[in-house]
């Protein structure tokens, strides 16, 4: 198309003017724009709309047709001036509803206007006519041509500054994402530590030998005790090995001794060389959970690197932090698969165990004064969890470090190595000792382990069976009326709920003196008992106890166990620390720029996610563009085919961004994990999370969209186009950050899916387009128009293409008038855009607290 904006008239040329004469400009009060059209013939046909009215619309007409009109054009102000001397007007008043300023017009002043007035005087005016290329040669001939008549021109000047302002930026941003994945990838790589030594460990990381004592650890969860009164040592350099039967409370008691927030009450003492646990000693613990938690996509030296540089202390240099994670990577015996790929089940990567050396690495950077495993040899060969244990103890002695590990049944080679072992069942300490001890102590209660099997099996045998003969005997008890009927009741329903452990009858020992023995209690009365109570007294300094909690109770009246139980909390840190805390931690910047660097690598290395949003935002532009293909603003049909492309472009939008919610449910686990082991702060979590997702799949997809659609469709080019980019974005943002917010509330991805789509059908249905807010009886459901995003962003796309536009061929020839009638408000286009703004802060803020709040970890 070619558009001429000149005063020759090749057939008849559209154009806006304002009105000058006074009594007309008058009577439309500020309205005083009027649409024109003047024909080669100097005939002008000139019309506009007064409308009148909040809720309930009013149009009034005014059609002059004049026959002579002259146009003059300002060389200076380059204005054209229209004049008409003889024009015909009619008018239409009330149109829908009562104007009597119009009756008036029409009677006082419509006579002199139109017949024998000065007639209609114009100003101002900017005439258009554009035509398809080839029609300028047709018209040189002569002919008349038949053109396609169009209001503005497609291609404006501001549309290239605005396509190339949008260029610069999709420029920057595929930078800014070479920039991270590229930016520390030096320090990734074992080629580039090729010249730095193993075994030399920066000096601020000299390893601190530290004794971990625990005393009458207990933990209760909603009247059900699940340990109880577990005491024992973790010496400096030596594992302690937590073993016992499935649900006997290793894994509550090692959460415990590695200070995670526990749902229930925990009671007892715990030590650090002597001194009670201080809140700040978290940051000295590396804890490796039971299942890997890792990024598959990362190699294996990206992975602690990633460790060391959010965990090591900020003054370290990055080639001290690089030097940390090298010696880490030979202590593991790792180096060889530095730059393999993690991997997972669907893309295959390094093996289960060197995986789980890779997990025990990340907690390993940080040079912990103690490390807790969680079953660190579960699933693992015995070739591979053997070496896992050797390499642990190796490093618990050439570190000091207290090693305290939950191992299920360990083979005879590892059981052998064991330094020190506590044996729990059902919550109670069945032995505690030194490893050496074991086959005594069982030899002396007449449970000799034989000599052929191996000891771990044997001890784990022994205690399901012995728990099976208990429970056993006590139903037999019950069945023979030995129990008071009374009382039947509450033991049975002890027995139901599984509380009724080994030695549960010695709580009352008068109620059931021929109750058999367990082997918890045996265990009490031995000397090996009194001997673990001795170590545990010995490592304690002579400090009065951490606050003592009058409500608890006292867990068992046996000597080993006679004290009274108190609350374990922490003793909060002193400013001191918190301040050598603040100092050590690594600045928040670069918190932000780790974690989003390597969520954008995780995002480069499978980019199907991105790659399909593109494709598919694209492909639904290119769609929307050949179904609607360069419509004209003529008839009704204007109307509903912009109507029709922005609901289809919204829905489609807010329907994909669905995608953030599996997207964030996916990572839960990993950042729960990493939060809570100190990697990073939720803020820097969150920023990153937002600079990584939105960019590439909530900006550039419904940019992309906006300008496949707006050229093939036509729609309203210059600022307009970039508005209707803009809003396409921030409703996909606003979307993306609701369904983020239902992905951090609920609890399985099915039922969250479930729910962001109802909750989008919702806001869906409160747009103007569906319902008109202003007919609603009840005021409160009028007031639900405030609360869709939809709303704000659908009537600001309308808007944005429609107010002010002339529709040819439609009776209401004003798409102002038209948007009016359907209940929206052309005049809130920047306040839409402005409540789109904020909608998407207040979102965002929104699942800020809620990840803070609501994603955490609770064991
Ligand atoms: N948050 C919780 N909610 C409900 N029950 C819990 C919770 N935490 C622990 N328990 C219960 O406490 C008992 C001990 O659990 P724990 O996970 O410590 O056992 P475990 O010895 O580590 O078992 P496994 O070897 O099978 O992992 C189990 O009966 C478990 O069901």
């Amino acid at each position: 198309m070619s558009c001429e904006r000149s005063l020759e008239v090749i057939e008849k040329t559209h154009g806006v003017c304002r009105v000058t004469t006074q009594a007309v400009s008058n009577f439309l009060q500020g309205q005083a724009f009027v649409t024109a059209q003047i024909t080669a013939a100097g005939a002008m046909h000139f019309e506009f709309v007064k409308v009148t009215g909040e809720r309930d619309v009013y149009a009034s007409m005014f059609r002059c047709s004049g026959v002579g009109c002259t146009q003059v054009k300002d060389p200076k102000t380059n204005k054209i001036q229209t004049s008409c001397p003889a024009a015909q007007c009619n008018m239409t008043c009330e149109v829908g509803g009562p104007d009597e300023s119009c009756t008036e017009f029409v009677s006082s002043q419509i006579a002199q206007v139109g017949t024998k007035g000065p007639g209609v005087e114009l100003d101002d005016c900017h005439f258009g006519e554009c035509a398809p290329a080839g029609a300028r040669a047709h018209v040189a001939e002569g002919s008349v041509a038949d053109f396609a008549l169009r209001n503005e021109s497609i291609f404006q000047e501001s549309t290239y500054i605005l396509a190339g302002f949008y260029g610069v930026l999709v420029l920057v941003v595929i930078c800014l994402a070479l920039a991270l994945y590229y930016g520390l990838s030096e320090y990734y790589s074992l080629k580039s530590c090729e010249h730095m030594v193993a075994g030399l460990a920066p000096a601020h990381l000299e390893p601190v030998p530290t004794v971990l004592t625990f005393d009458q650890v207990g933990y209760t969860l909603k009247d059900r005790t699940i340990l109880k009164g577990i005491s024992g040592v973790a010496p400096a350099g030596e594992i302690l090995a937590i073993m016992g039967p499935s649900g006997s409370g290793k894994s509550t008691l090692l959460d415990i001794l590695s200070m995670k927030a526990k749902s229930g009450r925990v009671s007892g003492q715990i030590f650090v060389n002597g001194q009670p646990l201080k809140a700040s000693f978290k940051q000295n613990i590396g804890f490796v959970a039971q299942h890997d938690m890792l990024l598959p996509t990362l190699t294996v030296m990206e992975s602690l690197m990633f460790s060391g540089l959010l965990r090591l202390p900020q003054r370290l240099t990055m080639a001290e932090k690089t030097q940390q994670v090298l010696n880490v990577l030979h202590e593991l015996q790792l180096v060889h698969i530095a730059d393999s790929k993690i991997g997972n089940e669907v893309k295959r990567g390094i093996s289960g165990g060197e995986k789980r050396r890779v997990s025990v690495g990340m907690e390993l950077v940080t040079s912990p004064h103690a490390l807790m495993l969680d079953e660190p040899t579960s699933g693992l060969d015995s070739y591979n969890a053997d070496l896992l244990v050797q390499i642990l103890m190796d490093l618990a002695q050439a570190r000091k470090t207290a090693v305290v590990m939950v191992i299920h049944q360990p083979s005879a080679t590892i059981f052998a190595k064991i330094d020190r072992l506590l044996l729990v069942c059902k919550g109670e300490t069945v032995f505690s000792g030194s490893g050496h001890d074991v086959q005594p102590y069982f030899a002396s209660i007449d449970q000799p382990i034989p000599p052929a099997c191996n000891a771990a099996d044997y001890l784990i045998d022994l205690l399901f069976t012995h728990n099976m003969k208990k429970e056993e005997d006590l139903r037999l008890t019950l069945e023979a009326g030995r129990v008071a009927k009374e009382e039947r009741g509450s033991v049975a329903s002890k027995l139901e709920e599984g509380a009724m452990a080994p030695g549960a009858g010695a709580d009352n020992p008068e109620e059931d003196d021929d109750a058999p023995r367990s082997l918890a209690d045996v265990f009490a009365e031995s000397p090996y008992a009194s001997q673990t109570q001795r170590e545990v007294e010995a490592q304690r300094e002579p400090v009065p106890p951490l606050r003592q909690d009058s409500s608890s109770s006292t867990p068992r009246s046996r000597p080993f166990l006679l004290k009274k139980a108190s609350s374990l909390r922490p003793l909060p840190p002193t400013q001191e620390e918190v301040k050598v805390e603040k100092e050590a931690r690594v600045s928040w910047l670069l918190e932000v720029s780790v974690v989003s660097q390597r969520m954008f690598k995780d995002m480069l290395r499978k980019p199907t996610l991105v790659v399909t949003h593109l494709m598919a935002c694209v492909y639904f532009g290119c769609l929307l563009g050949l179904l609607y293909f360069q419509i004209e603003m003529d008839g009704i049909a204007a109307i509903q085919n912009r109507m029709g492309i922005f609901m289809l472009e919204s829905l489609f939008l807010a329907f994909t961004s669905v995608s953030a919610l599996p997207l964030f449910w996916l990572e839960r686990p990993l950042y729960i994990h990493e939060r809570s082991n100190r990697y990073y702060g939720t803020l820097s979590y969150f920023v990153a999370k937002v600079f990584s997702d939105l960019i590439p799949l909530r900006v550039l997809p419904p940019f992309l969209m906006s300008l496949t659609s707006h050229y093939l469709v036509g729609l309203r080019g210059g600022m307009h186009f970039f508005t209707y980019s803009l809003v396409l974005v921030l409703m996909t943002s606003i979307a993306a950050t609701l369904n983020l917010i239902i992905g951090m509330l609920t609890r399985s991805i099915m039922s969250g899916i479930l729910i962001a789509t109802i909750c989008m059908i919702h806001l869906i249905l409160l747009t103007t387009i569906f319902v008109n807010f202003d007919t609603m009886k009840v005021a409160f459901f009028r007031g639900l128009r405030y609360v869709s995003f939809f709303n704000y962003g659908y009537e600001a796309l309308v808007v944005n293409e429609l107010a002010g536009q002339h529709i040819t061929n439609f009776n209401i020839p004003e798409g102002t008038v038209v948007l009016r009638s359907l209940g929206f408000h052309p005049d809130f286009l920047y306040f839409n855009t402005f409540m789109l703004f904020a909608y998407l802060m207040a979102a965002l803020g929104t699942a800020y607290l809620v990840l803070c709040f609501c994603v955490k970890e609770r064991r």
